[in-house]
């Protein structure tokens, strides 16, 4: 059986990317949104993710991001991949993923089984789904909030990518979520939080111990 991916989402300070690295992360995000509280300019994206290991994944996290931005963040050569949680129709994750040669995540928000079905439009367009909750109407969000959806949809349901869980995960649940999912990566961001946008050294490693031993 191969083992957990984890992705810790939303680092903005050295402290906690060591952290996150030296617990076991596979991957790291970060969000690039100016709304958000987590949100790091291309120039910090670059410093942050220097020190991080090839083996790493450093993932950008963006919200309907123009060409222009993405030029920005591919220029900082840091990515190993975009995640987009914006509305992009497949069409548009197909042109960001040939036009900037980076593999990108689509970020599904998922409430029903249809938003699960949903996914498979994706399929030749993405190269991995990463399946969130869906946060309310007119929220300032639409990621980050720690809201969860009902992992019992997952079941059974046929996939055709390669994809991952994410919303509302924490160190108390992780296991159950992996239990009852399937899930072969875990993401998370106010899970391992003390306030919004503040990662907490202890909750990353106390998330990774417990993912890690899903
Ligand atoms: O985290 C943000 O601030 C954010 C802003 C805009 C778009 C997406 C965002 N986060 C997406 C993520 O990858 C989160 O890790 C994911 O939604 C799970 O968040 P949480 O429920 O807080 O663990």
């Amino acid at each position: 059986m191969s083992r957990l991916a984890i992705k810790i989402c939303g680092l903005s300070t050295p402290d906690t990317v060591g952290a996150a690295m030296r617990a076991g992360a596979t991957h790291l995000g970060f969000v690039h949104f100016p709304k958000s509280p987590r949100h790091v300019e291309a120039d910090r994206l670059r410093a942050l993710a220097a020190p991080v290991p090839s083996h790493v994944g450093r993932v950008a996290v963006l919200v309907d991001p123009t060409d222009e931005t993405l030029a920005d963040l591919s220029a900082t050569g840091a990515l190993t991949a975009l995640q987009l949680h914006g509305k992009e129709i497949p069409e548009r994750v197909a042109a960001i993923r040939q036009r900037f040669g980076i593999p990108v995540w689509k970020a599904i928000p998922v409430k029903t089984r249809a938003d699960i079905d949903a996914a498979g439009a994706y399929a030749g367009a993405a190269d991995f789904i990463l399946f969130d909750a869906k946060t309310p109407e007119g929220a300032a969000l639409p990621g980050g909030m720690g809201l969860r959806f009902d992992w019992t949809l997952l079941r059974g349901a046929s996939l055709s990518l390669p994809w991952g869980l994410s919303g509302g995960l924490g160190i108390d649940n992780v296991a159950e979520a992996v239990r009852i999912t399937g899930a072969p990566l875990v993401d998370v961001s106010s899970g391992v939080e003390s306030a919004p946008g503040i990662k907490s050294v202890d909750k990353i490693m106390a998330f990774c111990n417990a993912a890690s031993a899903c």
